[in-house]
């Protein structure tokens, strides 16, 4: 694995349809940090996770990704935003995470059928490669998304709300996974919005409401008054979107 730098956001706007849904955000996450992103609804978190991976324009500011290239920056989307319905197996999905690794139209490693079977089994879906995924429960599902990111094995992680609808074993299960993969020095950002988690496993957070009302270390971002800036700022946001002058 690549050693992960900082990402820095320097003035970072990202609109939708001109209205912005990242405000003027400028910070750093530090390599190897574990980060938290939380907010009300709509507040912009997706839109960055999907920024800092590449797939959403910056429109006005830079993102700094300290050298890496696109393939180095594993985003995994929110699970209800994925078609199942296709007729794919848990070993076809699994192994997407080498592609992205190796690039498009070149052979995948022989040895792929036993470094899917060895991911799958790290989850807990040990025997479920040609499972479909139409077939798989919600933490089932998660959990073999989990596997394709061993499989990808970035520096970098990016995870939209991981722990959701999935039960509590599930949850704690996968939590382990991202602590296993802070130690060893990736730099993870997390969509989370179960604030007791985020002060249990998170070091840091980011606390969005379009812009940044704080981050740094988490004790001091989730305080009572930050957490009333960012609902009123939220409410305000809803209100009334402005276009954004800057952006294009
Ligand atoms: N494809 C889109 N077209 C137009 N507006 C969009 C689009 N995607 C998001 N938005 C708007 O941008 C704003 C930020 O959305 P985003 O999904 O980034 O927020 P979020 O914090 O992830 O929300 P949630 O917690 O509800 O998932 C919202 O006002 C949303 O309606």
């Amino acid at each position: 694995m690549t050693i992960p730098s900082a990402i820095v956001l320097e003035d970072v706007t990202c609109v939708h349809e001109r209205r912005p849904a990242v405000h003027h955000l400028s910070g750093r996450f530090a390599p190897g940090s574990l980060t938290a992103v939380a907010g009300p609804n709509g507040a912009g978190k997706t839109t960055l996770l999907r920024a800092l991976a590449g797939l959403h324009p910056v429109d006005q500011g830079r993102i700094d990704r300290g050298g890496l290239a696109a393939g180095q920056i594993a985003l995994l989307p929110q699970a209800g935003t994925l078609d199942r319905s296709f007729p794919v197996t848990c070993h076809d999905v699994v192994a997407l995470g080498a592609w992205t690794r190796i690039g498009p139209f070149r052979r995948l490693p022989s040895d792929i059928a036993d470094r899917v079977a060895t991911a799958l089994r790290e989850v807990g879906l040990a025997g479920f490669e040609r499972r479909l995924v139409g077939s798989l429960s919600a933490g089932q599902f998660q959990r073999m998304l989990f596997a394709r990111l061993a499989l990808q094995d970035a520096p970098v992680l990016l995870l939209d709300e991981p722990l959701n609808a999935v039960d509590a074993r599930t949850a704690a299960d996968l939590m382990a996974m991202l602590r296993r993969w802070h130690g060893e020095g990736r730099t993870i950002i997390a969509v989370l919005h179960d604030l007791d988690l985020v002060t249990r496993e998170f070091p840091e957070t980011l606390l969005l409401a379009r812009e940044q009302v704080a981050w740094g270390p988490t004790a001091q971002v989730l305080t009572a008054e930050h957490r009333l800036r960012a609902r009123l700022a939220a409410e305000a946001w809803a209100g009334s979107p402005e276009l954004c002058r800057d952006a294009a």
